[in-house]
């Protein structure tokens, strides 16, 4: 998917609501479980209840391989799934990889031929020869680790390298590799005062912003400060609407946190003049 048709979307649905799907079978309906998939049965209700007010998708490919071969299979239902029935939908797969070149170019095959992913996210930690493998293929975004949403992201992430904090020498740096007009970068929601100086370095790349609901990520104050004209952000949130309900219910409840969600954005982007 091209970053014109991801505005579009955002645009016409007056939303820029990424829903993570993060299932675990100790905390999905119990009812569920008596299903030959329950993995995939869930994510399947939960999209078809949010993928009005959805413009994202984002399976942490950990909550897939904690069952191995049949998490596997779950993937590959939940993602051909998606692709076949809302195919305007972005797909991020959550996996952050990133290897020797000759490695990350078979994490991105399988992330983006295989399974067909928009896009992928990728640890930097390794520099450019093992993140250019994923740049290099057309309509597919890679979405680089800035500043992440977790305490430790202060552990290395912000500490200051010849005389700069290091997730600024990301930005920096990744903006000069080649194809890196595919570049998009996470940043957590719980960093929200960190998005001005961002913006000074990646004026126009889209954010995919982890954080808000069960992490306590505010998106008024990720908008304040994160919001370019094009919106360039994508606001996940994975438990907070697909555990909003763990009874018979959850799809619906499902439903009305993500409604909740995207009236919220509705309203900022109305009030951006978006
Ligand atoms: O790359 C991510 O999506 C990610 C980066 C980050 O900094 N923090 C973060 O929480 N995430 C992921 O975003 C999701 C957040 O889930 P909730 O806290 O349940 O909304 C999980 O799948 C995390 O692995």
């Amino acid at each position: 998917m091209t970053t014109e048709q991801l505005v579009k979307q955002i645009k016409s649905k007056k939303s820029f609501l990424c829903v993570g799907l993060d299932a675990d079978l100790t905390k999905i309906p119990q009812h569920l479980l008596n299903a030959e998939d329950p993995v995939f049965e869930f994510n399947k209700a939960i999209v078809d209840a949010t993928h009005h007010v959805a413009v994202s998708y984002k399976p942490n490919i950990a909550f897939f391989e904690a069952y191995g071969i049949e998490g596997w299979k779950s993937l590959k239902k939940t993602i051909d799934y998606i692709n076949e029935k809302y195919p305007e939908i972005f797909t991020i797969a959550d996996a952050k990889r990133g290897d020797i070149g000759n490695t990350s170019k078979m994490y991105a095959k399988a992330f983006f031929e295989d399974l067909d992913f928009d896009s992928i996210t990728v640890a930097p930690y390794m520099g450019k020869d093992s993140v250019e493998p994923f740049l290099g293929f057309e309509e597919k975004h890679t979405i680089l680790l800035a500043l992440t949403s977790n305490e430790g992201a202060f552990d290395f992430q912000t500490k200051t390298v010849d005389g700069k904090e290091l997730y600024k020498q990301v930005l920096e740096i990744s903006k000069t590799w080649v194809n890196s007009q595919n570049l998009m970068y996470v940043v957590g929601a719980t960093k929200a005062e960190y998005l001005a100086d961002i913006r000074s370095i990646v004026p126009d790349s889209f954010l995919l912003v982890p954080g808000v609901g069960a992490q306590g990520g505010s998106l008024l104050e990720v908008c304040k400060y994160g919001m370019t004209g094009n919106v360039g952000l994508l606001v996940n949130s994975s438990r907070g609407i697909i555990y909003a309900s763990n009874e018979s219910d959850f799809a619906e409840a499902a439903k009305a946190e993500a409604e909740r969600l995207q009236k919220q954005m509705q309203d900022i982007m109305i009030d951006a003049g978006i």
